[in-house]
């Protein structure tokens, strides 16, 4: 046994990352271990999110709405690009550089943080210590005081379809093709299906998404989804709904798949295929039999509100437990957890986590739906604002979407605030603080907003919330 850490995280996604800074930052002795490697073979720190997630898929997602721009909505603002070309390679290695710029930099952080890597498996021993395994399958033995768990998810994978990341492909090989496929086809219209098929379309390929569900977007607002399935159809993505693969075989240079729907059985052929079905905790090898932390029956740790599992000194956060698989969440857990490994008031709350999509047009929502509210029986009146009305969302030729916000009938606290259209992922942050400071529509209608900025529909569906919008009919 060697050292001995006031906290060990194993993962360094942005959950562990972020849960070993705020620890080390407490000035807690801090060690994090993770065995992803990048291209180069060398550790990269930062988890699925920096390495193969949200990270290069933003770049590949931005470079590909240039292309998409250039080659398709220029024309309007006159200016015209003749023989547009894209070069995969080119494309591919500047998501690449942008990955290393930000694993090197979690690297640096740690070192500015007296934070020690361990590069390979980590996996929990009774008594707190854990046991690293690396590449060369060498073993050594460390122990502390507490030991956070962030072991983050893995994709699911379809029995008949598995991953060989050359013609079947998970989220990783999807960020990592040498040319655009001619036909790609996608398993699940989630949301890597609509990125990352939005990605490829938009350099060409023809996608056809097959969703199971006879919904589409089931997750976000009934309106939200239904003007996102709109736009994606004029953008020539083809989803099919209640449309379940039973086969996928691979041939020298193609896929034929089997899909059932409810008119029966079709096949469909495609030159690469992308399954993003959903994702489950990783927790293979992570606890020794005897460390009495326990898996749920969907495998994630179980822990409670503070992420404790129940073992002394042993927490669990990010996509590893309950709540929503998403980046930021896991970090907010980190936060927590390290404050409260320090004897602070740490916290989260996870009804206010922001959800976001990044296709065109960009989709995000915080809180409840008015679907999840009518379940409820909770009383709600609801406000909503279209782009369209929104000079500089016209002025930037995206005037697609709208704001909708749902408050309480009686106390007009905003319960859910749902938007599609230009630049909502970042529109959503201050609804988020509004609702985070149990704000109510008549807040959000009553503080300034630029004009004219895309926010202004925020403010709008705000006031239309009580029918005062200025500038629509209520
Ligand atoms: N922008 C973001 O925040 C972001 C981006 C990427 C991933 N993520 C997270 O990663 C996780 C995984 O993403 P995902 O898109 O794989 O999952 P998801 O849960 O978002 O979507 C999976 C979809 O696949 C469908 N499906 C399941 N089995 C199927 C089958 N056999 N045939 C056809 N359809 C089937 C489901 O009905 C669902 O609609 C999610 O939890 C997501 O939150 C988030």
């Amino acid at each position: 046994m060697s050292d001995k850490y006031d906290v060990i995280v194993i993962g360094a996604g942005p959950a562990g990352y972020v849960a070993a800074i705020r620890a080390a930052q407490l000035g807690l002795k801090t060690a994090c271990v993770d065995a992803f490697a990048g291209k180069d073979g060398k550790q990269a720190l930062g988890g699925t999110c920096l390495n193969v997630g949200c990270i290069p898929s933003k770049a590949l997602l931005d470079s590909s709405r240039q292309f998409h721009n250039l080659t398709h909505n220029f024309g309007v603002h006159g200016i015209t690009a003749d023989n547009a070309k894209i070069d995969v390679p080119t494309f591919i290695g500047r998501k690449d550089k942008i990955v290393k710029q930000f694993t090197g930099g979690v690297a640096q952080l740690f070192k500015a943080n007296k934070i020690t890597p361990y590069f390979g498996t980590g996996k929990l021993l009774k008594g707190n210590s854990v046991e690293i395994t690396g590449a060369d399958g060498k073993k050594e033995t460390i122990s502390a005081t507490n030991v956070i768990l962030a072991s983050g998810s893995v994709p699911i994978e379809l029995p008949f379809a598995k991953f060989d990341n050359k013609m079947i492909l998970d989220n990783a090989g999807a960020l990592d093709l040498a040319e655009v496929p001619k036909r790609l086809g996608v398993i699940g219209a989630g949301v890597i299906g609509l990125e990352l098929g939005s990605v490829w379309k938009r350099l060409g390929a023809d996608v056809t998404i097959l969703e199971a569900l006879p919904d589409f977007l089931s997750v976000a607002d009934a309106d939200v989804a239904k003007v996102a399935a709109r736009e994606f159809a004029k953008q020539g993505l083809t989803i099919k709904l209640g449309a379940k693969l039973t086969k996928a075989e691979v041939k020298k240079k193609e896929i034929a798949l089997t899909y059932e729907d409810k008119d029966g059985a079709h096949e469909l052929v495609v030159d690469k295929l992308l399954v993003a079905v959903g994702r489950r905790a990783y927790t293979a090898g992570l606890l020794a039999d005897d460390t009495g932390v326990k898996l749920d029956e969907r495998g994630r740790i179980v822990v409670d509100e503070h992420n404790h599992t129940g073992v002394d000194g042993v927490w669990a956060i990010g996509d590893a437990v309950r709540g929503p698989m998403l980046a930021h969440k896991g970090s907010e857990e980190g936060v927590a957890v390290a404050e409260w490994i320090a004897g602070k008031a740490g916290h989260v709350n996870l009804d206010t986590v922001p959800w976001v999509i990044y296709t065109e047009p960009e989709i995000a929502w915080a809180g409840k739906t008015e679907k999840q509210l009518k379940d409820e029986g909770v009383p709600y009146k609801v406000g909503s604002f279209p782009f369209a009305a929104i000079g500089r969302a016209v002025a930037m030729n995206e005037a697609v979407g709208q704001v909708k916000m749902i408050a309480h009938a009686e106390t007009d606290r905003i319960l859910g605030v749902h938007m599609v259209g230009p630049g909502v992922s970042e529109l959503i942050a201050e609804c988020v603080v509004a609702m985070e400071f149990k704000g109510s529509s008549e807040d959000l209608a009553r503080i300034v907003h630029a004009h004219p900025t895309l926010s202004e529909a925020v403010h709008e569906a705000a006031l239309s919330v009580d029918k005062r919008a200025i500038h629509k009919g209520n």
